[in-house]
């Protein structure tokens, strides 16, 4: 996987999932992003319109990317190493059930977005159990904190 070539990258919410007021998705979204740029010098600034680096978006099945949504469960989003065009972008699958900072049954939005950014950042996946990066959704955390080992890969990729 490849890195930007920059530090200071721009995202744009092209939709929202109707699970959630705004207001949390744009903050799970921020906070996701805060994950990664606490511990390098990348920063995220959001745009309204035009293209930027990380175009997000709320999709089910198809969505003309070639890598089609699955239905509730399994696949919760996917999102694409750096890089132009469609690199970076991240989407969301629009059938699972979206929660924020909420112990009821669904999928926690943040922490699927900072596992994703993490992917649009140019990591893959980790086999360390309990990374954020491992394969796996573990579940909501509360007091979540980034793992070691998924410092030591964005790191080793921004310095
Ligand atoms: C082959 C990939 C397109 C699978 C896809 C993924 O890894 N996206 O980044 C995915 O949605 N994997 C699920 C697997 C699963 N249902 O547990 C996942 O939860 N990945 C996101 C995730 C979110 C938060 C934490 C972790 N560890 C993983
Ligand atoms: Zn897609
Ligand atoms: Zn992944």
């Amino acid at each position: 996987p490849t890195k930007w070539k920059k530090y200071d990258l721009t995202y744009r919410i092209l939709n929202y999932t109707p699970d959630l007021p705004v207001y949390y998705v744009r903050k799970a979204l921020l906070d996701a992003f805060q994950v990664w740029s606490t511990v390098t010098k990348l920063t995220f600034t959001e745009s309204m319109h035009g293209d930027a680096d990380i175009m997000i978006q709320f999709a089910s099945g198809y969505h003309k990317d070639g890598y089609p949504f699955d239905g509730k469960g399994l696949i919760l989003a996917h999102a694409f190493f750096p890089g132009k065009g469609k690199g970076g972008d991240t989407h969301f699958d629009e059938a699972e059930h979206w929660t924020f900072n909420s112990s009821e049954t669904g999928v926690d939005l943040f922490m699927v977005a900072a596992h994703e950014f993490g992917h649009a950042l140019g990591l893959s996946h980790s086999n360390e159990p309990g990374a954020l990066m491992y394969p796996w959704y573990q579940g909501y955390d509360p007091n979540f904190k980034l793992p070691y080992d998924d410092i030591r890969g964005i790191q080793t990729i921004y310095g």
